[in-house]
């Protein structure tokens, strides 16, 4: 594994958007998966940023989000898809048939499930993952326990991971208990994946992501075993590495 160390998460931010830029322009098709959460706004708006003043275009682009929340409406301004929308898709010139993300309210969630793998596959894979990590090691909504070998599946969320994201909602209670999110085996599929992390409270999941053995009880050690992962982390978040 890389381990970039960046100085704070605004340097974390500019380091990964660079990154993504480089793969955006130099190929003639992209395929991005990628991350909601607190920890990539400031990659998006990089992004964004870059479109406007370098105008790198995104019309080869092809993306598919991790994980989205079941039974909230794509316009509900807690759902996955509402925050890409905001922070990146209505920024730059992404065709929205190039866009993906689970439908959380589909009423066959084991089929929109498949048919979501499947479109990956179709589509040969995903170029180049972002992820963020949970405090308790989590990778997309892959709580800990979670089979290495799951593919795209419907999770029961952590309490901790829905006390973590009850500050996005006005209550606890408003948080949704489920979710669906590519399995630990989609997201290993990648070809080359980004890890970040900013802030002590991730500092104890990146030790033991980086220390620790591989198991399925912290999901994000996993990446141990893939051959092209690179961590972008903050010195805060480093701390304990
Ligand atoms: O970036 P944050 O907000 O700390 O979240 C970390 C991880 O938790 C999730 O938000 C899910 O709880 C992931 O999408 C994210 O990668």
């Amino acid at each position: 594994m890389n381990i970039i160390q960046a100085t704070n998460y605004q340097d974390m931010s500019n380091q990964t958007a660079e990154l993504i830029i480089d793969t955006v322009r130099n190929n003639d098709y992209v395929t991005l998966g990628l991350a909601t959460g607190g920890t990539p706004k400031g990659t998006y708006q990089q992004l964004v940023k870059d479109h406007q003043l370098n105008q790198t275009s995104y019309q080869h682009v092809t993306t598919f989000n991790l994980d989205e929340y079941v039974g909230m409406r794509p316009t509900d301004p807690n759902s996955y898809r509402y925050y890409m929308d905001q922070y990146f898709f209505d920024e730059v010139d992404i065709p929205e048939q190039n866009i993906h993300i689970p439908n959380g309210m589909a009423e066959d969630l084991p089929r929109e499930c498949a048919r979501y793998e499947k479109q990956i596959d179709d589509t040969n894979g995903i170029d180049l993952q972002i992820l963020g990590i949970g405090k308790n090691g989590h990778i997309g909504f892959n709580e800990p326990g979670t089979a290495f070998e799951s593919t795209t599946h419907v999770v029961e969320l952590a309490h901790s991971t829905r006390k973590a994201n009850a500050r996005f909602f006005n209550h606890l209670d408003d948080v949704p208990t489920h979710a669906i999110t590519m399995g630990i085996a989609t997201i290993m599929k990648s070809k080359q994946i980004l890890l970040l992390a900013s802030g002590e409270d991730k500092a104890e999941a990146i030790r033991k992501l980086i220390h620790e053995e591989v198991d399925e009880h912290m999901p994000a050690s996993v990446l141990r075993h893939h051959s092209n992962v690179t961590i972008i982390a903050d010195q805060n978040a480093l701390v304990s590495a």
